[in-house]
């Protein structure tokens, strides 16, 4: 059927995108409602005059009619408009029976809106970006987690050079050592100085999360991956690290049916969300530490090997405070003074009260001698603290390690009964520096792994001259 010109005209009227002609000499002949609002122009005010128009008079930035005259071809192009729309244009050239270019029909569609939800996605993800560093920024001032990292002295200078080389790769890092010896302050200082300093830096600590949580905490889950979930699902703290570092603490209580996708996560840095078919892919540096023999768990099979080895390609052993002297002293300096700011005190510490503090052990390294510090800090009255205001325990202990050397020194010639001396004196330190700490017999067994009345009796025997 037919239709009359009315017909095409009404279409045409109809259309949410504009419509525009011209002729071959870029003069406009024709333009529909839409390509009013889009202009801000009458259509009066257009038809008759030549494309050149919009431009020299501001109400467009360009127009493809020009190149389509020229070229003969369809072009097309993105314009900003006066009345402040943003435009894809097409403009397509028709022919006559000879060939000629008859007319440039030109077709514009306003993605106006749709380049406001991209600009508002945009900073979504932007404002995303910054929650999740703000959220570190909270965790970390919540937690009192400490940025400075003392490293001096000969015992961490080893540590120190490893990890001014590794820092800047990708490489996977295990980071072992007793506790309290500064495994996690490590590893964020590693992060901190590495290309990814700008992207997170998400902790999981394996053996606070409970078993049966930890894989859709860790990968995350779809919607109705099982009962009690999130309808919508929930972003496992993998992908939360992407861009940035995955610092895996307590390693070594991994539960084994989670190893073998901690192996494809290491290997191929990609792992399936619970209750997903897809793959998910992730860019993260993975950081571990423990303080367990994770080796010791690899022979009897608690442990995968294979996953020790990927995990383990640097390795960082983090020695006891005890075995760190000069960082000792300095970490005491350290603290000493930045409690006394927090605390708003001005006191003074003597040299030879840090020397007699240096002598402790520290069986519970740097968080032992955070607490130690505070408390002398605390308790003693007098603005310069020297030895005699110390603790007795410290007093005492140092004490123990002069007396140490000389029992040594002194059975040198019977070697049976230095032995025996020389077990005693350890047996001494461990008891003292235990009952110093926990001030409990009930306690001191729980934590040597002895029977209360053991440890009653080693108690009253050490410690009767405290
Ligand atoms: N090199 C350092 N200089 C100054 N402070 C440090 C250093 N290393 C650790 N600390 C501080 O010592 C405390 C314990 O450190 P951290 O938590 O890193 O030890 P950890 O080995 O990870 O302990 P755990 O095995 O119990 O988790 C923290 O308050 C930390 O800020």
């Amino acid at each position: 059927m037919v239709k009359d010109l009315d017909f095409y005209k009404k279409i045409s009227e109809a259309s949410h995108d504009e419509i525009c002609v011209s002729d071959n000499k870029g003069t406009i002949i024709y333009c529909n409602k839409s390509f009013e609002q889009n202009y801000g122009i009458k259509r009066k005010d257009i038809i008759g005059k030549n494309v050149s128009f919009l431009m020299d008079s501001g109400y467009a930035t360009k127009s493809p009619i020009p190149e389509v005259i020229k070229t003969k071809c369809k072009v097309s192009l993105e314009q900003d408009t006066l009345a402040g729309k943003k435009l894809i244009i097409t403009a397509t050239p028709t022919f006559d029976s000879s060939g000629n270019l008859e007319y440039v029909v030109e077709n514009c569609r306003d993605i106006t809106e749709l380049n406001n939800i991209k600009n508002t996605l945009e900073d979504t993800k932007k404002q995303v970006k910054r929650y999740k560093s703000e959220v570190e920024t909270l965790y970390r001032t919540t937690l009192k987690i400490e940025d400075t990292v003392i490293m001096n002295g000969s015992a961490m200078k080893p540590i120190i050079d490893i990890v001014k080389n590794v820092s800047k790769t990708n490489v996977s890092i295990l980071i072992l050592g007793e506790s309290g010896t500064g495994k996690s302050s490590l590893a964020r200082h590693i992060h901190y100085n590495s290309k990814r300093s700008n992207g997170p830096f998400i902790t999981i600590n394996c053996n606070t999360i409970s078993p049966h949580l930890l894989e859709s905490e860790l990968f995350g889950y779809t919607s109705g991956a099982f009962t009690g979930a999130n309808s919508k699902g929930k972003v496992g703290l993998i992908e939360l690290a992407d861009g940035g570092t995955l610092f895996l603490d307590e390693i070594g209580d991994i539960p084994k049916d989670l190893q073998a996708k901690f192996l494809q996560l290491i290997q191929d840095k990609t792992f399936i969300p619970v209750g997903s078919l897809k793959e998910k892919k992730v860019d993260i540096r993975i950081i571990s530490a423990t303080n367990v023999n994770l080796l010791d768990k690899v022979n009897s099979r608690a442990f995968r090997e294979d996953l020790y080895y990927r995990l383990n390609v640097i390795e960082l052993n983090l020695p006891p405070l005890r075995d760190r002297k000069e960082n000792l002293v300095e970490l005491i300096k350290y603290y000493f003074k930045r409690y006394c700011i927090n605390f708003n005190e001005h006191k003074t510490l003597s040299k030879e009260a840090i020397d007699v503090i240096s002598k402790y052990k520290f069986p519970g390294n740097i968080r032992e001698l955070q607490n130690i510090i505070q408390n002398i800090i605390l308790t003693c009255n007098n603005n310069y603290i020297d030895v005699d205001s110390l603790p007795k325990f410290l007093l005492k202990s140092s004490k123990n390690n002069f007396s140490n050397s000389d029992s040594t020194s002194c059975n040198n010639q019977d070697s049976k009964k230095s032995f025996d001396c020389m077990i005693e004196e350890c047996e001494k330190n461990i008891i003292i520096n235990s009952y110093n700490k926990l001030k409990s017999s009930y306690k001191v067994a729980k934590d040597l792994n002895i029977s209360q009345s053991k440890a009653n009796r080693l108690i009253r025997k050490y410690t009767k001259n405290i």
